[in-house]
């Protein structure tokens, strides 16, 4: 990582808690219509998301030629659209919601079309409402596959009670779903 980036001295790491599929197993959408990772958003990035080790948490995407930037790579909105994405899921772990507060990334590599990216985040650390994360992305299909680190991201979410979407209500379009997962409170 090349950026600024430094964590409190007191944070508290969370543990794996009961309610976390074990490694390997799947993680929900946390929202049906989201852009990242929802069913019911079909001109979306449709990630997928499994428990890995401990706390950390493993999603895929390939690169589709719709996600293209500069000529023949990924463009950098979509790659900072999948760390987001991958970060705010591993919060799950923290059984409340989270909004993105925070986002920065590290661009690497170029990443071809084509590519199969495999990103790993975890929470490194939570301090009151605020919710430390990092992740990192590898080509792990495709021509360039390696195992180099291609791009990283460190990030901020601050954990949110369930009134903080209230408001948005009347903007909500359909009947999405939101799985529970988790039952802690805020
Ligand atoms: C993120 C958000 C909820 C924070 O507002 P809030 O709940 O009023 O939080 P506060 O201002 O009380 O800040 C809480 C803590 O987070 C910190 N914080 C909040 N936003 C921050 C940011 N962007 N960068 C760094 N720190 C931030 C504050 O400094 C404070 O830290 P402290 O505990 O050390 O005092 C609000 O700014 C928001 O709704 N933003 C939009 C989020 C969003 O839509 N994200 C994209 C979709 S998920
Ligand atoms: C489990 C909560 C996941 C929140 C991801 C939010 C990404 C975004 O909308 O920017």
């Amino acid at each position: 990582m090349s950026g600024t980036w430094t964590l409190p001295d007191d944070l508290e790491v969370p543990i794996r808690p009961d309610f976390f599929p074990a490694p390997g197993g799947d993680l929900p959408q946390h929202w049906s219509k989201c852009f990242g990772c929802g069913d019911d958003q079909p001109t979306g990035i449709a990630m997928r998301f499994t428990a890995a080790e401990g706390i950390e948490v493993a999603g895929r995407l390939t690169v589709e030629s719709r996600y293209q930037g500069g000529p023949g790579v990924i463009h950098g909105g979509i790659l900072t659209t999948a760390f987001d994405e991958t970060q705010g899921i591993a919060c799950m772990v923290l059984g409340s919601p989270v909004v993105t507060g925070h986002l920065q990334i590290d661009f690497a590599r170029p990443i071809p079309l084509g590519s199969v990216l495999e990103f790993r985040a975890r929470i490194d650390g939570t301090i009151r409402r605020k919710v430390y994360t990092s992740a990192e992305a590898r080509i792990v299909e495709g021509p360039a596959a390696s195992d180099e680190v291609v791009a990283t991201s460190r990030g901020l979410f601050l954990r949110i009670k369930p009134e903080h979407f209230t408001p948005m209500a009347e903007f909500v379009d359909g009947v999405p779903t939101m799985p529970s997962f988790g039952n802690s409170t805020l």
